[in-house]
């Protein structure tokens, strides 16, 4: 099957999460795309969306499907969206699509965070997808050089301005033993906004194509 079958499974699969007259926490990319438009399907059943990020609040707003402000909504019950990698604890790699501050904001509001994945995502060990980590950009070599010292390779995604006008540094090469303690320690050097690691919130569920994949205890 390809990884584009894959993503449109586990999309359809996710679906079944959604409750009627509810607002649905949605991600970002290529695999949230997918759910998007299974959600189309069901619009007048839901009170609409919470948008992590524009280029998902253009595609929902296509669809007819009310984008709503998470501030006025308050805590939800589900939220969607896929991943750049997986560990076997349901920790994350996020960002790739520089949309991770929202994301991690959205999930952190959210009872259940369902992500969908292809199985190219699935690893044994987080980090050979540079983890992203958004700044502000007065903040950047400052950052640049904690993270050096934090034993990472960042390199500026160069061009890129995410949708809360900062910048991303794709960091290479770490060896992440401990993910939780390096995404509280990368949080807490000053100019970071936050880091692609969704470790200290995983996600409750992981769809690989068409089935919920067993976490590791
Ligand atoms: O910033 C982007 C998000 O974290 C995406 O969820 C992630 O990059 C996965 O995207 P895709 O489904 O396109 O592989």
């Amino acid at each position: 099957m390809s990884r584009d079958e894959q993503k449109k499974l586990a999309a359809e699969k996710a679906l079944e999460y959604v409750e009627d007259g509810s607002v649905v926490g949605v991600g970002t990319g290529s695999t949230v795309a997918f759910f998007i438009d299974g959600l189309a399907r069901m619009k007048g059943r839901i009170e609409g969306a919470v948008s992590s990020s524009e280029q998902s609040t253009r595609q929902l707003q296509s669809h007819g499907i009310p984008v709503l402000d998470l501030n006025a909504v308050g805590p939800l019950k589900l939220y969607v969206d896929g991943a750049d990698e997986c560990d076997p604890y349901n920790r994350l790699i996020k960002g790739g699509g520089a949309a991770l501050t929202r994301e991690k904001i959205i999930a952190q509001a959210s009872d259940r965070f369902v992500c969908i994945i292809d199985e190219a995502k699935q690893v044994e060990f987080l980090g050979a997808f540079p983890v992203p980590v958004e700044v502000i950009p007065m903040a950047r070599s400052l950052v640049g050089r904690a993270l050096v010292a934090l034993g990472g390779q960042p390199v500026w995604r160069e061009g890129v301005v995410t949708d809360n006008g900062n910048w991303i540094l794709d960091v290479h090469n770490w060896r992440i033993a401990d993910p939780v303690a390096l995404e509280a320690k990368v949080n807490q050097i000053p100019g970071v906004v936050t880091c692609g690691l969704f470790a200290a919130r995983p996600a409750d569920e992981v769809i690989i194509g068409g089935k919920v994949r067993p976490i590791r205890r």
